[in-house]
């Protein structure tokens, strides 16, 4: 076996298997709410032990004097987005995180990065799940977006790192509501339900801060992703994460942006998934923007198998202790630009038939 799904799995095996501490994304496009958002979030009770990284375009720190509560604890990281020219900077402003352990006399219990408006999230979330110094201490609990009510639309329309912020997020917040005169525009929620099926979508703009304070307190990232994939996933074979379209229409913008669920009910044998997984993350791994799920591996039939990646990146892939609940069958959330999820699975099924055949004929 090679490829770097498989070497991720050897890779895991030397890593320490301590607990990770959990990290929350917060992006959104410039003057979206993230900070607003932010300043609402450290007023709420419950947050010891939260470090915050603040990240901003711009040569002046400005988004750390507009924290209220800026201690410390709050790293900025001036000059530059980080997801590109400081994206050393992160691994630097976590790896101190690591070594101190403990924020204001509380251990380190999770962090929160806001991202600068301008950021793609997928190379934040790929350094978080893929350096070396990173990974075996932090995992991502999840990415939360603001979308600003009144101008979001035009955003979209205008700038392809709103809509990579909006496709990778698990949690949309809409802002701005109390701008608007009534609801928010169909068009934009319908847009936003078509460029990420898979987002819990917030519009009580009173509950935005404890919205956000519950995506950083999951638990385990890993077991989050999967209890997702939980959720959505209840026909067998793949089906579009929205129910009410048919399964040859899986939403797919026109950003080329699409979002679907791969099930299955029979347990995968190791090898045929690693190969499958290696296959696409070679071939396609551009377009994976993210994929996370649960996976019936036929070896461990009682220990689950949580993927969740980026792109060409996955976290060690892990195995939970127990099924987090009835279901058992495989379910794999992808939002991917411009992948077939027909062609996906039928790669899948071939594979593990070609494996079949092969055990059937070995000697
Ligand atoms: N009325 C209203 N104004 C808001 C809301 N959220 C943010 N704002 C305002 O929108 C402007 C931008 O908000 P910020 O919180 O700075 O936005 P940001 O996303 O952090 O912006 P960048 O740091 O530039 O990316 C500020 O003037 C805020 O006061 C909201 O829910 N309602």
């Amino acid at each position: 076996m090679s490829g770097h799904f498989t070497s991720l799995l050897a890779a895991a095996a030397h890593e320490e298997s301590g607990e990770r501490v959990p990290v929350t994304v917060l992006t959104g496009f410039l003057g979206s709410g993230k900070t607003t958002l932010l300043n609402r979030l450290l007023k709420l009770p419950d947050l010891q032990g939260t470090a915050v990284i603040v990240n901003e375009f711009g040569t002046v720190g400005i988004d750390q004097d507009l924290i209220a509560q800026a201690s410390d604890d709050t790293i900025l990281l001036p000059n530059g987005c980080l997801c590109c020219a400081l994206r050393g900077d992160l691994v630097e402003a976590l790896t101190r995180l690591s070594e101190q352990d403990e924020i204001a006399g509380a251990p380190l219990r999770q962090v929160l990065i806001e991202t600068s408006g301008l950021a793609d999230p997928g190379p934040i979330l790929r350094t978080l799940m893929g350096d070396p110094a990173v990974r075996p201490r932090f995992a991502v609990a999840g990415v939360a977006c603001t979308v600003d009510a009144v101008l979001g639309m035009g955003t979209l329309d205008a700038h392809p790192e709103s809509v990579q912020q909006v496709a990778v997020a698990d949690a949309l917040l809409l802002t701005k509501l109390d701008l608007l005169d009534g609801p928010p525009a169909p068009a934009l929620l319908e847009r936003l339900q078509s460029l990420n099926a898979n987002a819990t979508l917030h519009l009580d703009r009173e509950r935005l801060p404890v919205a956000l304070r519950d995506l950083m307190q999951r638990q385990d990232a890993l077991s989050a992703a999967a209890a997702q994939a939980d959720a959505r996933a209840e026909t067998p074979f793949y089906r579009p994460v929205n129910p009410a379209i048919p399964t040859d229409q899986a939403p797919r913008h026109r950003d080329g942006i699409a979002s679907f669920v791969l099930v299955r009910d029979e347990p995968l044998p190791r090898e045929a998934f690693f190969a499958w997984m290696d296959l696409i993350v070679a071939s396609r791994g551009e377009d994976l923007l993210r994929v996370k799920g649960l996976v019936h591996l036929a070896e461990q039939p009682e220990q689950p198998l949580v993927i969740h990646g980026v792109q060409h990146l996955f976290h060690p892939p892990m195995s939970l202790p127990a099924w987090p609940g009835t279901d058992r069958r495989t379910r794999i959330v992808f939002i991917t630009r411009g992948l077939d999820a027909e062609a996906l699975g039928q790669t899948l099924d071939v594979l593990v038939r070609r494996h079949m055949r092969s055990r059937r004929s070995a000697p």
